[in-house]
């Protein structure tokens, strides 16, 4: 089986979460299938070694989850994109629009500089609100975006127009 349709057998929809009317990507069974886990590593990794990446930073929570260990794989710095007000050093931040409400994220001021070239890494691309906005904290402090990279992209609310303006490498592993 191809790794895509792995993917699609692990993931779980959960209607209705977490407000009506959301289909809810659930992608929890990915990691307790730790080798599939292992694919999802190495695919990641062999689709962005060719970017000239020198960060990669992860949105707060789900692209924690293969944001950092794609780092450690790569041998490059991972940074923190979180939530408003959990960060503890000085902060860039900005506000945005999600699938099913309303966020804002934030970046120590000090995280990326002029001299980055950043791969931004989520779980989910949905609306692009959250992807945009980590793109904007990017280029707030100076640095180029070199490529964003999730597990699932929900094509049909056309996330991706968001994401061109900054790079066209846009790597999704599933599509719906
Ligand atoms: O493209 P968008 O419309 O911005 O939606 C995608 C975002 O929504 C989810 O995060 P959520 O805010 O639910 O947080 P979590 O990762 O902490 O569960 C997902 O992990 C992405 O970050
Ligand atoms: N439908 C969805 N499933 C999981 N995560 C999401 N983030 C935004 N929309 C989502």
């Amino acid at each position: 089986m191809i790794l895509e349709e792995k993917l699609k057998s692990e993931i779980r929809d959960v209607p209705d979460f977490p407000v009506p009317g959301i289909i809810f990507k659930d992608i929890t069974p990915i990691m307790m299938n730790p080798v599939l886990s292992k694919e999802v590593l190495e695919e990641l990794k062999q689709s962005v070694l060719d970017l000239g990446i020198t960060k990669i930073a992860g949105i707060e929570s789900r692209g924690f989850l293969f944001g950092y260990p794609l780092a450690m794989e790569l041998g490059l710095p991972f940074v923190l994109i979180r939530k408003k007000g959990k960060l503890p050093y000085h902060k860039v931040s900005h506000a945005y629009a999600l699938e099913y409400g309303q966020a804002e994220i934030e970046m120590h001021i000090d995280a990326v500089n002029e001299t980055d070239t950043v791969l931004i890494h989520d779980d989910l691309l949905a609306t692009g609100g959250s992807a945009s906005a980590a793109g904007q904290l990017v280029n707030n402090c100076g640095a180029k975006v070199a490529g964003f990279s999730f597990l699932v992209e929900l094509e049909f609310l056309g996330g991706r127009e968001k994401l061109l303006p900054f790079t066209e490498n846009i790597l999704t592993l599933v599509r719906y």
